[in-house]
C-alpha cells in the first residue's frame, strides 16, 4: 500500500480510454489542487471539462493545464453561493461544451480557527460555499437532467472528518457532514431519474495550490505524516482522479448514495499507545 503499482505510476488508465468521450464534466473549484487533478483525469478519459470558480487566475491556470495535455476545457465564472450565477454557469457551459452530464461539487472554503473566535460571517462563508453551494449546483444540474429525460452523476467532495468532527475546523466539518447527508437524500430522490449522487472523502492530499491558511505550519511539512498515517504516506492527487472517474463512470452504474473514503487508513487510525491530548487552543494562534 506504500507505493503505486508501476503500471499506475506510469499513468496507465484504470478505465478504458474514451470512457467520458463526448461528456461534459463540470468541476467547481476545478482550477486548483484536487479539483484540477480530478478534471485532468476526466479530460484524459475524453471528458470536456468546465472549470467553474470565482478567480479568473485559477480558472485560466486549470484550463491551460488540461489543454496542455491535449484535453478540452473552458473556464466559467461562478460563485457557488449565488443561485443566479449557478443557473447562468450551467447555461453557459451548455452553450460552449454541451449539457453537463457529470457534476463534481469540489469548491470549498476553510481556515483553521478556534470556534469561540469564529465570526458569524466566517461561519456563514464556509457553510454557504460547502453546503449551500453543493445544494444549488446539484439542484440546477438535476433540474436540467430531468427536463431532458437523461441520466447523470454527481460527486460531492467531503473530508474524512465528516465522522468525528474536526477541532479548529468546526465550520467546515459541520458543512461537510451536511453534504454527506444531502448526498444520501438526493441519491434516493433522484435514483428513479437515473441521477446518481455519491461522495468522495479524501484524507490528507497536500498540493502546491493550498490556500495560505491551510498550509502545514510544521517545519518538516508533511514528513511526520509518514509515520502517523497507517499507509505510511500522504495521498497523491492523481489517486483522487482515479476514484472520481470510477464513481462517475458507467462501471459504477449501480452505486449511489455511497461515501468512498481515500485516506490510507488515516480515519481508522488507533494506536495501542495514544498520544497525549493537546488542547486545540494551544495548537492554534489566538
Ligand atoms: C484539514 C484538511 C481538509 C481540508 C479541507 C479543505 O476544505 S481545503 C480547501 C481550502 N480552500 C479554501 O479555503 C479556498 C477558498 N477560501 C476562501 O475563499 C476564503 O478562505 C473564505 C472561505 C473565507 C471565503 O472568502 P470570502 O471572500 O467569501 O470571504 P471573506 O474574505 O469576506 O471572509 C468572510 C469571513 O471569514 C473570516 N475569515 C477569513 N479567513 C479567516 C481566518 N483565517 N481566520 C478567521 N476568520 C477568517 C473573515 O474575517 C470574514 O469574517 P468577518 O471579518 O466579516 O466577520
Ligand atoms: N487537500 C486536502 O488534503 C483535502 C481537501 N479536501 C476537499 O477537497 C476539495 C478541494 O480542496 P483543495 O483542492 O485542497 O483546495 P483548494 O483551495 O485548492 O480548492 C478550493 C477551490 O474552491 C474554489 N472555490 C472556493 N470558494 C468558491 C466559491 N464560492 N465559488 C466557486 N468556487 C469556489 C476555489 O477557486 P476560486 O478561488 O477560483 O473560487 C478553489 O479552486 C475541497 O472540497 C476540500 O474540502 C478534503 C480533504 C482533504
Amino acid at each position: 500500500m506504500n507505493g503505486l503499482p508501476p503500471a499506475l505510476a506510469a499513468g496507465l488508465a484504470m478505465l478504458p480510454d474514451g470512457t467520458f468521450a463526448g461528456k461534459t464534466v463540470m468541476v467547481t473549484g476545478g482550477g486548483t489542487g484536487l479539483g484540477l487533478a480530478m478534471g485532468r483525469e476526466f479530460a484524459r478519459l475524453g471528458g470536456r471539462i468546465a472549470i467553474a470558480s470565482r478567480s479568473e487566475e485559477h480558472r485560466a491556470k486549470g484550463v491551460a493545464a488540461i489543454r496542455a495535455e491535449g484535453g478540452i476545457a473552458e473556464g466559467i465564472a461562478l460563485d457557488v453561493r449565488d443561485a443566479d450565477q449557478v443557473a447562468l454557469a450551467f447555461d453557459t457551459v451548455e452553450e460552449r461544451l454541451g449539457p453537463v452530464e457529470v457534476l463534481i461539487n469540489n469548491a470549498a472554503g476553510n481556515f483553521p480557527v478556534r470556534a469561540e473566535k469564529l465570526s458569524p460571517n466566517g461561519w456563514r462563508a464556509v457553510v454557504d460555499i460547502v453546503l449551500t453551494g453543493t445544494f444549488l449546483c446539484s439542484k440546477a444540474f438535476a433540474a436540467r437532467r430531468v427536463a431532458r429525460g437523461e441520466s447523470g452523476a454527481i460527486l460531492n467532495i467531503l473530508a474524512t472528518y465528516v465522522d468525528g468532527g474536526a477541532p479548529g475546523h468546526a465550520h467546515s466539518a459541520a458543512a461537510k457532514a451536511g453534504v454527506r447527508n444531502l448526498t444520501e437524500s438526493l441519491a434516493i430522490e433522484w435514483a428513479p431519474d437515473g441521477i446518481r449522487v455519491n461522495a468522495l472523502a479524501p484524507g490528507l492530499f497536500p498540493h502546491d495550490d493550498h490556500a495560505p491558511a491551510m498550509r502545514s505550519r510544521r517545519p518538516d511539512g508533511y514528513e511526520a505524516e509518514k509515520t502517523r498515517i497507517p499507509a505510511g504516506r500522504v495521498g497523491k492527487t492523481q489517486e483522487l482522479g482515479w476514484a472520481a472517474t470510477y464513481l462517475c463512470s458507467p462501471y459504477a452504474a449501480f452505486v449511489t448514495g455511497h461515501m468512498f473514503v481515500i485516506d490510507g487508513g488515516d480515519r481508522l487510525n488507533r494506536s495501542i499507545r495514544n498520544p497525549e491530548f493537546e488542547p486545540i487552543r494551544d495548537q492554534l494562534p489566538d
